[in-house]
């Protein structure tokens, strides 16, 4: 378990982390969202010991990092997959990390082949590509076996087979009951990998809580409609939704050559507009996103209301 108590790092006059506390537990793959300049990378960095609180503290299963016995079996992390020495061939890299660490040398061929990385082993690594980089970082983050594994933007410039790979790995990982933690900016690739998201702005919580739940109570689905007539078909739909739900979540809304319209199924728009005569050239429902959720709660939050559970 990962586990951050008023985690707090000044840099002069700016705040990174300013008094985060949440815990990240085995056997979920926990997403960390944030925009850019949030704190993540500062977070994941004082989880590793890579750089020291200046108030305030975080704990790998009860321990600061830099008090671990064996970092490497209890901690694997991703942070920069291209910040490995090119000169050397992905074996070699691998093996040296390996005998630094008191880790076996069988254990290399191992990580190289849950990464299928066995055929390109004895290459340089100054010569792969992005996707083979990442998955050397993959590579050297197994060795120890963890219990916990630390991914930052791990799917960054990948193409679709490779963040598919990463997705599966992820979720197979925390299957087996180990605690995962990752950051991204993706926000479509964080809504099926991650069960559990801890969400921070300006380096405080804005959200601890889980993924679905997440995006239940901060967005909600629309009908997306388009018609040659969007004026009347917008003059209509308002009368229709006026009488609906009393909580306000019921509008139309013009975006660009569409509306949106909630409180109503796109069925109730179809009846209503072929009542009207008025031709629709799209009718789609739109589910709620995590992205549509994040947006609102990151772009609204200058306050910052938190949402736990
Ligand atoms: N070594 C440093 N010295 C001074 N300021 C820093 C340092 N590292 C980070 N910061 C500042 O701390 C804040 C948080 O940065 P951090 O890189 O942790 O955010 P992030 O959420 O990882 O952003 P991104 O998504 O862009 O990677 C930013 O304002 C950044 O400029």
């Amino acid at each position: 378990m990962i586990d951050a108590r008023r985690l707090t790092k000044r840099y002069g006059s700016t705040v990174a982390v300013d008094g985060l506390s949440f815990e990240v537990r085995g056997g979920h793959v926990t997403g960390f969202l944030g925009p850019n300049g949030a704190g993540k990378s500062t977070t994941m960095r004082m989880m590793l010991g890579l750089d020291h609180p200046t108030e305030g503290s975080v704990l790998i299963d009860g321990t600061p990092y830099g008090r671990l016995k064996h970092p490497l079996r209890k901690v694997g992390a991703l942070l920069d997959a291209k910040a490995v020495h090119g000169g050397r061939t992905a074996r070699d890299h691998l093996l040296c990390l390996a005998q630094s660490n008191g880790i076996p040398s069988s254990r290399v061929n191992e990580v190289l082949a849950l990464t299928g990385l066995t055929e390109v082993a004895r290459r340089r690594v100054g010569g792969f590509s992005l996707g083979m980089s990442q998955r050397l970082g993959i590579a050297a983050a197994l060795l120890g076996d963890p219990e916990i594994l630390l991914f930052d933007e791990p799917v960054n410039g990948l193409d679709p087979e490779g963040i598919l790979w990463i997705r599966t790995l992820m979720r197979n990982l925390a299957a087996e009951g180990r605690t995962v933690f990752v950051s991204s900016h993706l926000m479509s690739e964080m809504a099926q990998t991650a069960d559990h998201l801890i969400v921070i702005g300006r380096g405080r919580l804005i959200a601890d809580t889980g993924t679905r739940e997440f995006i239940s109570r901060s967005s909600q689905g629309y009908v997306r409609v388009r018609s040659p007539r969007l004026p009347d078909l917008a003059r209509l739909l308002d009368g229709a939704v006026s009488g609906r739900a009393g909580d306000g979540t019921a509008a139309v809304t013009l975006h660009g050559d569409h509306l949106r319209v909630t409180g109503m199924t796109a069925a109730a728009v179809g009846e209503a507009a072929a009542g009207a005569g008025l031709a629709l050239h799209e009718l789609a429902e739109v589910a709620p996103s995590l992205e549509a959720a994040y947006m609102e709660l990151t772009q609204s939050s200058t306050e910052y209301a938190g949402v736990t559970s």
